[in-house]
């Protein structure tokens, strides 16, 4: 690569959209510099899944108690402020942990806004820098309702930092993030009413398993309100109320998990001709934007594949690899597991139950009642059902399964499911016994 440049490859963006791939950059003798206006690892450590999952863990044990029949007496409580604060110590370690890894890999950090000047060159406050390549892995923020009262709305990045459980708590939209709010808050000792603009959660999940997780958050006290449009939030002294076309629900506190915008703004896109629209950048088969020498990376991508952190990972290490040449073919994107970290959980991956119904041809659907299964019986679980698909040479395809351990069924299925290993094969695998890896494999036989 040219040395007239002031790097070889430039990430605007520091989270897994950049750093899982870049180290192999340096490694490779590349000159490596990342650009970041806020928080060093993005949105995953600092306001997302890692945040979200240190305070889910002890509504998980709480909700796991309240499952026991009375076998751990249910007095237990969770002291949320102290959950924040152990949430807000280990979150606190992530962004200089990462920082200090990049920057032993020989990798520059420069902080600040990045615009584009032209394709090579990326305007940061008053300094320019250049790079031969760029990747724009910018991620995604939150979309805020345009209603009157809007200012009393909360966002994720808010409630990841939510002092302490409000009374009441009216959360719009039942996506990932609002059902995931719900089933915490609900667990923490709130009531929550998740309102709906239509009647499906999740559309991304099998209907007739949305429609179980929402039948369970409700016999936890969750209300749903379906077909309701908030129109507006007013204030009434400490509290709120949020006027929708069904009718007002009062809250101390509400959630606006109506989806996220990918972040295309200020980055001077049309001067270079970049397509791009609100779902996202456009990128061809080598996640190249419609400049070449620029590629886009994780949430920011205009894609069909779930906005996902470990697809942020896979792009990141696609793309170094198609920098340094060491891929030349169309990025291939593996099966993509998904999970909605609820109690239950619900996670999915590969071939859905709708692709597979429309192709009897091609696949075998396969229905399974698990809970009920001795082992989950053993841990207290409430739930239980999956479908397993497989095609007509009986290799796994697909799977969903709604259960308390959902995510690591998948997990555990999903090196057949990629690999397409046979029931036959996986007799071959002595798991440890009893766990729900071993549960898991011996139902596929
Ligand atoms: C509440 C929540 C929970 C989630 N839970 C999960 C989960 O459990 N599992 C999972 O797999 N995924 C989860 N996700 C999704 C996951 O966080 C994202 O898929 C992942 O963070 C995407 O990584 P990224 O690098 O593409 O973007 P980000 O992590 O968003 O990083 C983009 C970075 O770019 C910076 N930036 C933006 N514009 C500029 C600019 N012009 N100049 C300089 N810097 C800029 C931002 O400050 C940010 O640091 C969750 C998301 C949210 C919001
Ligand atoms: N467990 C995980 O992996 C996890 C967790 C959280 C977020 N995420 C990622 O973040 C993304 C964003 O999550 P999200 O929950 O913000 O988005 P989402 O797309 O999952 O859900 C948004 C919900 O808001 C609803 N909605 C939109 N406009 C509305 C309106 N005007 N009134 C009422 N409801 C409205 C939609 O119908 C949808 O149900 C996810 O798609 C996922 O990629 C993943």
């Amino acid at each position: 690569m040219s040395h007239t440049f002031d790097y070889d490859v430039l990430f605007i963006g520091a989270g897994h959209g950049s750093f899982d791939g870049a180290p192999a950059l340096t490694a490779a003798g590349k000159r490596v510099a990342f650009v970041e206006e806020d928080r060093v690892g993005g949105t995953c450590p600092n306001w997302g899944c890692n945040a979200k999952i240190i305070l889910e863990a002890p509504a998980k044990v709480l909700q796991t108690i309240k499952q026991s029949d009375g076998v751990i007496t249910d007095t237990a409580k969770i002291d949320w402020p102290k959950a924040m604060q152990r949430k807000q110590k280990i979150v606190d370690g992530f962004a200089p942990a990462i920082r200090a890894g990049m920057e032993s890999a020989g990798i520059d950090f420069i902080f600040g806004h990045a615009s584009f000047v032209d394709e090579h060159t990326v305007a940061v406050g008053d300094r320019q820098v250049t790079a031969d390549k760029i990747v724009i892995a910018t991620g995604q923020h939150s979309h805020r309702l345009a209603i009157p009262g809007k200012e009393f709305l909360h966002d994720s990045k808010d409630f990841l930092s939510i002092p302490d459980v409000p009374g009441k708590m009216v959360i719009i939209g039942a996506g990932f993030i609002g059902l995931e709010a719900a089933s915490i808050m609900q667990t923490a000792g709130s009531q929550v009413t998740v309102i709906m603009r239509g009647s499906e959660a999740l559309p991304a999940f099998d209907k007739a398993y949305s429609d179980q997780l929402m039948k369970h958050l409700a016999a936890q006290g969750v209300v749903f309100i379906k077909n309701s449009q908030v129109q507006s939030v007013e204030e009434n002294g400490s509290a709120y109320t949020v006027s929708t076309s069904t009718g007002s629900y009062p809250a101390d506190y509400v959630l606006d998990a109506t989806g996220r915008i990918p972040n295309t703004d200020g980055l001077n896109l049309d001067t270079l001709g970049i397509n791009y629209d609100e779902k996202g950048i456009e990128v061809n088969e080598f996640l190249q934007t419609s400049q070449p020498n620029i590629y886009a990376s994780g949430d920011v991508i205009k894609k069909e594949q779930p906005k996902l952190t470990p697809t942020a990972t896979f792009e990141s290490q696609y793309i170094v690899a198609h920098i340094l040449g060491e891929e030349t073919e169309a990025i291939n994107y593996p099966a993509i597991a998904e999970n909605v970290f609820a109690t239950p959980r619900l996670a999915k991956a590969g071939v859905t139950i709708a692709e597979a119904k429309a192709a009897p041809d091609k696949y075998d659907i396969v229905q399974q009642q698990v809970a009920d299964d001795w082992y989950r019986l053993v841990d207290f679980e409430s739930a239980g059902q999956r479908t397993l698909i497989y095609n007509k040479n009986k290799q796994l395809v697909g799977v969903i399964e709604i259960s308390d351990k959902a995510d690591d069924v998948v997990n555990a299925l999903l090196p057949a499911i990629e690999f397409g290993y046979t029931a036959e094969q996986l007799k071959r695998l002595v798991t440890i016994f009893p766990t729900i890896g071993y549960s898991a494999l011996g139902y596929l036989g």
